[in-house]
């Protein structure tokens, strides 16, 4: 019998009686594991070998572990240099301890801890005693930790777990894939197997001599195992951005660009906020001290967003009646809201005037001093937009929303009338979360008050929202805590694996 050369060393190496790991014939016949499970599936196939499978629990050490197992536990090293210091005999103060045991940062802490449970000493109100006869040579978990560096296995449960409880290693399930002879198996390695002259691999050598166009490639097993690649890749969430940017040029959209260090002119005084509002505060603007202001907003509609705010606009205006100092307007900040973009194209500073209709939108970062927490973020993704046109309703505002977020599969949204200083009237946006059922506000929107628009000199209807990219997210994914989206705390199994396609 004939057959590819892979599977003739297997074949070989496999045993009627025993069944034999495709890890160990691998190493044993010098192949790749996975060139060996792909010839292992063909003899299966042909008859001449039966596949087993079973899992096995496989233990990693983390980084930390890592540190551990080559230079010791931290509660160790505390006990040592208690012992060393005396405190069998009478307590030692703990400063004096963690200087000598060479710990510092989070090492103190897990010291303490661990040092306690164990049963080493006893810590108390900064004081330091040691059970002198504690048997340090057989702490299991160093012992485990070492055991697993060395690549043995450990097999007390109880130890693993406190490891596990501890971070110090990684707890996963790996399949293992085993082989034995068939009893054709066995009859065709009696009547004698040979390499076939067939090809299992293209190689630059069968390339170059043009050999390729003439040998005999062997079948391709799209079930054969294969490692998986975990090539670098877009963040799910920029991908989500993409998305959205996609779904908006499709909806008749520009991008906008703009400054994300911008006057608080354009973040706050053309959007008809007063300079006292607490908005201004309450969003704990971050502010950029150096340069702290810039001097070239444009005179023409500083003196116009100045009457705005003092006297209003229109016959009967009314304004805030109370001081606006245009040096409040010039201080710099990162942006709180991607609306200074909106503000900037409307006053023709980014493009020059706008005629209507026009629509355009952003997916850009906006920063606020907020209280981390599962909705909330300091720098986050705004999807900004608008919308000129000579007439304008809350109907078209509903119903950009309908279309955008239908893109998305989130068709239950719901509406509420909110106060902004610049819009009337303003709804605040809300989609129902598809694990919690909870409803979470994803946008603020409105149509713009004459108070902002004629100052900027703009004499049709504009509406406009900011959306909360990361919030989409979490409606369109199921993600439950904002921080899994955005931000150091996203599992890296969720950046390898997670698809943003609609
Ligand atoms: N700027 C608002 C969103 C918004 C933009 C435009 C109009 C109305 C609302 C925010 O940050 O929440």
């Amino acid at each position: 019998m004939q057959l590819p050369e892979t599977q003739v060393a297997v074949l070989r190496a496999a045993d009627a009686q025993s069944q034999r790991d495709v890890t160990d014939i691998a190493s044993e016949v010098g192949e790749q594991p996975q060139a060996v499970a792909r010839a292992a599936f063909e003899l299966e196939e042909r008859g001449l070998v039966d596949l087993g499978e079973r899992t096995e629990a496989e233990v990693t050490l983390t980084g930390e572990g890592e540190d551990y197992a080559a230079d010791g536990l931290p509660e160790l090293a505390l006990y040592e240099a208690a012992l060393a210091a005396g405190a069998a005999e009478e307590p030692v103060s703990l400063g004096r301890l963690i200087g000598e045991a060479g710990l510092d940062g989070d090492a103190v802490d897990i010291a303490l801890a661990n040092f306690a449970r164990k049963g080493y000493g006893t810590v108390d109100s900064g004081d330091v005693t040691v059970d002198a006869d504690a048997d340090l040579e057989s702490d299991a978990e160093l012992q485990a930790l070492e055991t697993l560096a060395a690549g043995d296995a450990v097999d007390d449960e109880a130890v693993l777990d406190q490891l596990d409880r501890r971070g110090l290693i990684d707890r996963d399930e790996r399949t293992v894939r085993s082989v034995t002879l068939t009893g054709d198996g066995v009859t065709a390695l009696m009547e004698g197997v040979e390499a076939a002259e067939t090809v299992d691999r293209l190689t630059p050598e069968l390339l170059t001599s043009g050999e390729w166009e003439t040998v005999e490639f062997t079948d391709y097993n799209v079930e054969a195992d294969a490692d998986d690649i975990e090539p670098g890749r877009k963040h799910a969430l920029r991908e989500m951005a993409d998305r959205v940017k996609d779904v908006l040029v499709g909806m008749g959209f520009q991008e906008m660009q703009g400054p994300t260090v911008d006057a608080d002119f354009w973040i706050h005084d053309c959007l008809f906020m007063p300079q006292d509002h607490p908005a201004r505060t309450h969003w704990d603007r971050f502010a950029i001290e150096n340069p702290g202001k810039i001097d070239d907003v444009p005179d023409d509609i500083v003196d116009r967003v100045k009457t705005a705010h003092s006297d209003g606009v229109g016959e009967d205006g009314e304004g805030y009646h109370s001081p606006w100092d245009e040096d409040f307007a010039r201080q710099l900040a990162l942006r709180g809201h991607t609306t200074s973009l909106t503000a900037r194209h409307l006053a023709g500073e980014a493009l020059g005037d706008l005629e209507p209709p026009q629509r355009f939108f952003s997916v850009e970062k906006a920063y606020r001093n907020d209280e981390l927490d599962a909705t909330h973020l300091l720098e986050f993704f705004q999807i900004e937009g608008w919308v000129m046109a000579e007439e304008l309703s809350v109907r078209d505002l509903m119903g950009t929303f309908t279309e955008f977020y239908e893109q998305f599969g989130i068709t239950d949204l719901e509406f509420k009338p909110t106060y902004n200083p610049y819009t009337e009237p303003s709804f605040e946006l809300f989609g129902r979360h598809p694990e919690t059922g909870e409803l979470i506000e994803i946008g603020n929107s409105g149509i713009f008050r004459p108070e902002m628009l004629e100052p900027l000199e703009v004499d049709c209807d504009v509406m406009a929202w900011g959306l909360a990219l990361e919030r989409l997210m979490m409606l369109a994914t199921g993600a439950e805590d904002i921080r899994d989206v955005h931000g150091t705390l996203v599992d890296l199994e969720y950046l390898r694996t997670e698809e943003v396609i609609y």
